[in-house]
């Protein structure tokens, strides 16, 4: 066992984040361990969305720690948390719909993290080296996700749960080692949820690390091997599904309410 392998691939310590007089983040503390599916769970206004604001850049902690395979990066710009190594997806997918779906992705890959990113992937190319490579990683991601079909349509022609999985190929292409994504399942149909959280547990066996937000605690339960529990934006417990399930307070704070 070496050290880096029991790095956690995030963690945050004594993290707060105010707005006003709310204390939206209030001292949470927890380690995502590295090659983990974690699923970061919580009654609305636990600070989750917060959190991951926090973590990406979008937002900048008052105090505390954010550390990524235990390397600081509070203050960091999202483009820089994205270069190193950071694929966020949001709620409501970040998808332009008056784009094809190959254009999302490539556009994901050339425009939307900013030059570092782009260079940290193309460092020493020539442009036509790049845009060569943007295309056979847009055809690579296409095919991982099974929307080689739709890669000329339109993304506003896209199904809800479809444009979900564009917007985790958006992420893809910048190759994160830690996905962060945000209600992955909301809103999408069965099926389409059993195919999105099969490609999740395909990338995590490729030794991608996988935190997610999600309301669904069964299936939570069920593809996680780390919960954190956060309530009243702190921690309210960290473990296996096992132990959240058999943790007194959270039952009564969170689970016990039905
Ligand atoms: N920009 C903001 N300005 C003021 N208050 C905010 C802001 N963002 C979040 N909050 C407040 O911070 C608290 C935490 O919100 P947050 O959205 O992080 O919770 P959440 O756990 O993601 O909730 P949900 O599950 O409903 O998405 C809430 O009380 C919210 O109203």
């Amino acid at each position: 066992m070496t050290d880096v392998d029991s790095t956690p691939a995030l963690a945050v310590a004594d993290l707060v984040k105010t707005f006003g007089g709310i204390r939206a983040v209030d001292g949470t503390t927890f380690s995502v361990p590295a090659g983990s599916i974690t699923g970061l769970i919580g009654p609305n206004g636990a600070g989750k969305s917060t959190l991951f604001d926090l973590v990406t850049g979008v937002l900048t902690p008052d105090s505390g720690e954010i550390r990524l395979r235990g390397e600081d990066v509070v203050g960091r710009a999202p483009h820089e948390v994205a270069a190193a190594g950071v694929g966020r997806t949001f709620q409501t997918p970040k998808t332009f719909a008056g784009m094809s779906v190959a254009d999302n992705l490539a556009f994901a890959a050339t425009n939307q993290t900013g030059e570092s990113a782009l260079n940290a992937l193309f460092r020493g190319k020539t442009v036509a080296d790049e845009e060569r490579a943007v295309a056979e990683r847009v055809a690579e991601t296409l095919d991982f996700l099974d929307l080689s079909h739709l890669a000329d349509e339109y993304a506003r022609g896209l199904s809800g749960g479809q444009r979900k999985l564009l917007e985790l190929g958006r992420v893809l292409m910048l190759d994160p080692s830690l996905l962060m994504l945000d209600e992955p399942a909301a809103g999408v149909n069965p099926a389409l949820t059993e195919k999105l959280l099969e490609r999740v547990r395909a990338l995590n066996d490729e030794g991608r690390t996988v935190l997610f937000v999600e309301h669904d605690i069964d299936l939570v339960m069920r593809e996680c091997d780390h919960v954190v529990v956060m309530h009243n934006g702190a921690t309210l417990a960290t473990g296996t599904p096992e132990e959240i399930r058999a943790n007194d307070r959270v039952v009564d704070a969170y689970l016990g309410g039905g």
